[in-house]
């Protein structure tokens, strides 16, 4: 039988880490060590085998530092990575050989599959715009998800040929048009009662298509978070963003 794996959350009392709590605590192979919900009470998570990090933006480098310091494995859903961070990341694990950093942008399975889908379906379209929709609380914009399947499509694009996308416009209230991450628009709606949604709108002569992945509820994310936890120490390089490798995508 495999050892039970234990696990901190760093986050703890957030909406996200809340609730990774008691997917740990309700899961047979994994202990919760210590949930914590501030950089003074890190030590905590001493002599956990991962730590799940849902905080913020500004703090979750901070985190990582010390927890690659301390050689304990990390599966995070905080977002806003950008290359900077991500190269530091990169350093730091190469320094310290054997730890494992699993940076999602979205862990839920089926938000994983309409990236993919989106990557899949980039080359056939000339017009493709993303809109995300997401609960108020939301501290950037736009989501690490739209971000990521901008990216996404932008590289399929790009591995086609395909020209920009059309677009006449020559007079723009700043922001009508939205947000450009490499090449993609994607528009950032901020609602309340909603959790987190996205579209993906492509388009091309006579046809369209929209890819729509709705998470009504925290939950949802929390079967992907497992699995990044259950698999986050095996994984072959010392930084791996997005599920897609752990599904075989
Ligand atoms: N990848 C995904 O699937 C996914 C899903 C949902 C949310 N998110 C992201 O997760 C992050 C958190 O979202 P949320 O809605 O849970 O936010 P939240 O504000 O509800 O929770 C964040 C918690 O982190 C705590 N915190 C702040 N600094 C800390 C530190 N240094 N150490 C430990 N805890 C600290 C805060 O006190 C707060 O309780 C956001 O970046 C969000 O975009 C990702
Ligand atoms: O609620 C949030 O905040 C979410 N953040 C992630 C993102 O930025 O993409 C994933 C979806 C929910």
């Amino acid at each position: 039988m495999k050892p039970v794996i234990k696990v901190g959350v760093f986050g703890a009392l957030g909406r996200m880490g809340s609730e990774v709590v008691r997917a740990v605590e309700a899961a047979s192979d994994t202990e919760l060590v210590a949930g914590v919900d501030g950089p003074e009470e890190r030590g905590k998570v001493l002599g956990a085998d991962v730590v799940v990090d849902f905080t913020h933006p500004d703090v979750v480098m901070d985190n990582l530092r010390w927890l690659v310091a301390n050689g304990i494995h990390a599966v995070v859903g905080t977002s806003g990575f950008d290359e900077a961070k991500l190269a530091e990341l990169r350093g730091l694990l190469a320094e310290n050989p054997g730890t494992r950093v699993l940076i999602a942008p979205n862990f839920g399975i089926a938000a994983v599959l309409m990236m993919n889908f989106a990557a899949k379906a980039a080359p056939y379209f000339e017009s493709a715009e993303i809109i995300e929709l997401h609960h108020p609380n939301k501290a950037d914009a736009p989501s690490g998800t739209a971000h990521r399947t901008a990216e996404l499509i932008g590289e399929a694009r790009a591995g086609a040929g395909l020209a920009a996308p059309p677009d006449a416009t020559t007079s723009e209230i700043p922001g009508a048009r939205g947000a450009e991450v490499e090449g993609v628009r994607v528009h950032a709606l901020r609602i309340t009662g909603m959790i987190a949604h996205q579209e993906v709108v492509f388009g091309t002569h006579g046809e369209t298509l929209t890819i729509r992945h709705d998470s009504m509820n925290r939950e949802s994310f929390m079967p992907g978070v497992l699995l990044g936890v259950r698999e986050v120490a095996g994984l072959p390089e010392p930084l791996t963003i997005g599920l897609e490798p752990i599904l075989g995508l």
